[in-house]
This record gives structure tokens, sequence and C-alpha cells, in this order.
């Protein structure tokens, strides 16, 4: 079950809102609600949030990202469509229904975070328990907890002028940690921090994320924020959501070209991991092969290198062309290995980091899965190509979701030779 779930979900701000919602449906613009003394802040928003996942809405100022998630938190009631938390309808519940629903369910950090200046860091932190009535040996407890992991520990006692800004913002990622709630709202929680600050923050959400496994609604208007922890981004324009989709696939499969100018400027080289643009490991032999089969193979795949593996796919070695041909020639049945170490990274790693082993290998890098596993293989021109042209073919290998391994001519002694 979905953890948040909209439906067709839209909001008109102005006068009698459903005549908007009609005129919408007869598919009037927004030109023409605007002419009627109506704006149309979300049109038809539909999609779906996962348990555990970090869901981020991203779109210009103005967009409808703010409309969207109030309406998620309960603060704005839709003009029309279907919100749904953890499967319950909360479109138009009473006031007391929606306490209950932020009170168990969603807890939100805000921008501007207010502090309550003359209250202590820990007590800031406490603050939405003490709301609920929560005792207060439990809540000084939970507060210190949260104020830990967001990297505050030991200063609870402190008041929030002897906190920096990043510091204060992490006090309202506490109090949201501490509410305990499930799903968190973030409404452009960072954008008021210095870059490096900012960077950091993301980092430990990141962190959290992964040790906790909350879902979270991130809102930004910055698309490289977006890339970096968006697990999937729902693109907004003029209210309306354009593409939801991964960081790949919008970068790689812009839905129209407004995303496609949106994504342009993007350093590709971060927001793309080797996962993303690795190509199935075709030159690839098994160590019992001999130099007739590499040769083959390498003819076959046009390469000059052939990754060697052993039977449980892990990497062994390199060999090259030239020492094949050579071994080829002196009836040699062993495969002549170079002793040149393969470059060996995990899926998760960005291309940035991938371009010193690519300089100084001539081998095409391997990528490997935790338990060594060979996935893929990523040559130095495809990793140069996919930081320009859409890389369609390694993209739909990633998309795929398969072993791009499996079922792949790997030869070994049993095999052509
Ligand atoms: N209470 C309101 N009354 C009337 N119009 C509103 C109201 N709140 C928002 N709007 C309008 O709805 C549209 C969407 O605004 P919204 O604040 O949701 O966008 P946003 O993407 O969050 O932008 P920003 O990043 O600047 O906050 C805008 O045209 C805005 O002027």
């Amino acid at each position: 079950m979905p953890a948040i779930e909209a439906n067709g979900l839209t909001k008109i701000f102005g006068r009698r809102p459903q005549r908007g919602v009609k005129l919408l449906k007869e598919g009037a613009d927004r030109a023409r609600l605007r002419r009627e003394g109506l704006t149309p802040a979300v049109i038809d928003a539909t999609f779906e949030v996962a348990p555990g996942e970090i869901f981020v809405v991203m779109g210009l100022s103005g967009s409808g990202k703010s409309t969207l998630i109030r309406m998620v938190n309960g603060l704005l009631e839709p003009t029309d469509g279907v919100m749904r938390i953890d499967g319950q309808d909360v479109t138009h519940l009473s006031a007391a229904g929606l306490r209950e629903v932020r009170r168990t369910k969603v807890s939100m950090v805000f921008q501007h975070f207010a502090l309550l200046p003359h209250r202590t860091v820990g007590e800031n932190a406490a603050y939405p328990l003490k709301l609920r009535g929560v005792n207060k040996a439990e809540r000084e407890a939970r507060a210190e907890e949260a104020l830990a992991l967001v990297g505050l520990k030991g200063w609870g006692g402190s008041l929030p002028s002897e906190l920096s800004g990043g510091m204060r913002q992490r006090v309202g990622l506490a109090r949201a940690l501490a509410a305990g709630t499930d799903i968190m709202l973030m409404d452009e929680a960072f954008s008021a921090l210095d870059p490096l600050i900012r960077k950091e923050m993301q980092d430990q959400l990141l962190e959290l994320q992964a040790e906790l496994g909350k879902t979270i609604l991130f809102i930004t208007h910055d698309l490289n924020e977006a890339m970096r922890l968006g697990d999937r981004i729902a693109m907004m324009r003029d209210g309306r959501v354009v593409q939801v989709g991964t960081s790949e696939q919008i970068l790689n499969e812009p839905a129209n070209d407004y995303v496609a100018q949106f994504v342009a400027d993007v350093d590709r080289s971060r927001v793309l991991s080797a996962g993303d643009v690795m190509e199935r490991p075709v030159a690839v032999i098994g160590p019992e092969s001999g130099p007739k089969a590499a040769h083959k193979l390498m003819r076959e795949h046009q390469v000059s290198s052939l990754l060697v593996t052993g039977r449980n796919r892990k990497v062994s070695g390199v060999v090259f062309e030239n020492d094949v041909a050579d071994a080829v020639r002196q009836g040699s049945d062993r495969l002549p290995l170079s002793g040149e170490p393969v470059a060996q990274v995990s899926p998760d790693t960005p291309l940035a980091e991938l371009f010193h082993d690519a300089a100084v290998s001539r081998a095409p890098l391997a990528v490997v899965a935790e338990d060594g596993r060979l996935q893929g293989v990523i040559p130095r021109v495809t990793l140069l190509s996919a930081l320009s042209v859409p890389a369609t073919d390694s993209a739909d290998t990633a998309a795929d979701g398969e072993d791009p391994a499996d079922g792949e001519p790997v030869l070994d002694a049993a095999g052509a030779k």
C-alpha cells in the first residue's frame, strides 16, 4: 500500500473554485481561469509514494509545490481529487481527524524553522511531543535521541541563539524525527542554507533515511538537490505534474521539451552512476578458455580487451588483443593474462568518480555487485558518451532491472574453443 497517494488532486484559489474544476474538465487553460479570477495552483496531480521512498517534488517558483504539500498534510483542503495517507482518505477530514493524522502519521520540516527562542534546543525538539501530552521523561529521552541522530548530541541544553543556521535547521529535522511519524514532509527544508552546509544536510538526510527508512516527500526548486536526494522525482509545471520518474529517467527520457530543457544543464557525471550506464558484459571469457576462443570473441565484439571471470563471475583479470594474437601465433593454449589490475566499482558509484580509473586503465571498468559478481562493464567510450547524448541503450539495460550478466555468452573450457 502506498504511504501517500494523490489522485486527481486539484487546488483552485479564488471565489467559487468548483467553477474552475468544471472549466478545467471542459478543457479550459490557466489563462481562462485567471480571467475568471481563479488561480489553479495544482491541477489533477496523481502519484503514489511508496513506504521508505524519498519522493521529490521539483518545480520553479509558483509551479504549485507548496500548495501540493499543504494538501498532503491537510493544511489546505483540495478543491477536487483524493488524498490518501496509508490508505486512509484524508481529503475531507474534520479538524480533529486531521490533528490525529498529523500526530500519528505526518510531520513537517519547513525552510524557515521557527524555533522558540527562550526554550532550549532539547525543549524545541520535544515540542510536538509536549503538545501531544507525552510525559517529560519520555519527551526528553526522545528529543535527545533525535538530536543525536542529526549530529547535535550534547546540544540539548543550549539556546537556539547559540546555534548556527545549519544547526538550527538540524533542530527542525530532529523535531520531526522526535515526533516519530513514518512520513516526513520537507518544504524547501535546506534551501536557506549555505551550499556546503546544504550538501552536509543532504548527506545526513540520506544517511538517516538508510537507517530509519522514513517516507519522505521533499520539495525543492533545485534540480541538483532533487537528483541527489530523490528515489523518484515529480516535475511540476504550472500546477501540473508533467513527469514522475527516477533521476536517470528524467535525464534520459524527458517527457517533453520543458523537462529536457530543464535538465540540459545538469551535471550528469554526478547524477548518473555506474549502474545507470554500464553495458552488458559480453566481452568476458572464462579462465579455462584458450587464446583462440579469446581472439574469436574479440573479433566478434570488436574489442581490444576481454575481462576474465571465474565460474562465480568474479573478475580475475584482463587479456589484451596483442598478447592474445601473440599467444595464438605461438600455439599457446593458455590465456595471456595481463598483470594490469582491473578497476572494480560498485553500481552506485557516480560517474564523476570513474574518470581517474578510466583514464589510467586500458581495460573497461568492471561494475561488480557487493558479493563481487560482475554486473556490467564500462568502456571508456561509454563513459564519455553517457555525459552528452542520452544513453538510451544502457538506460534500457538499467531500467529492465534484470541482471545484465545473465544469459550472456561467457566462454569457458566447455564453450566455443
Ligand atoms: N493562498 C493563496 N491564494 C491565492 N493564490 C495562491 C495561494 N497560495 C498560492 N497561490 C498561487 O498558487 C500558485 C502556486 O503557488 P505555490 O506556492 O504552491 O508554488 P510553489 O511552487 O510552492 O512556489 P514557491 O517555490 O515560490 O513557494 C501561485 O500562482 C500562487 O500565487
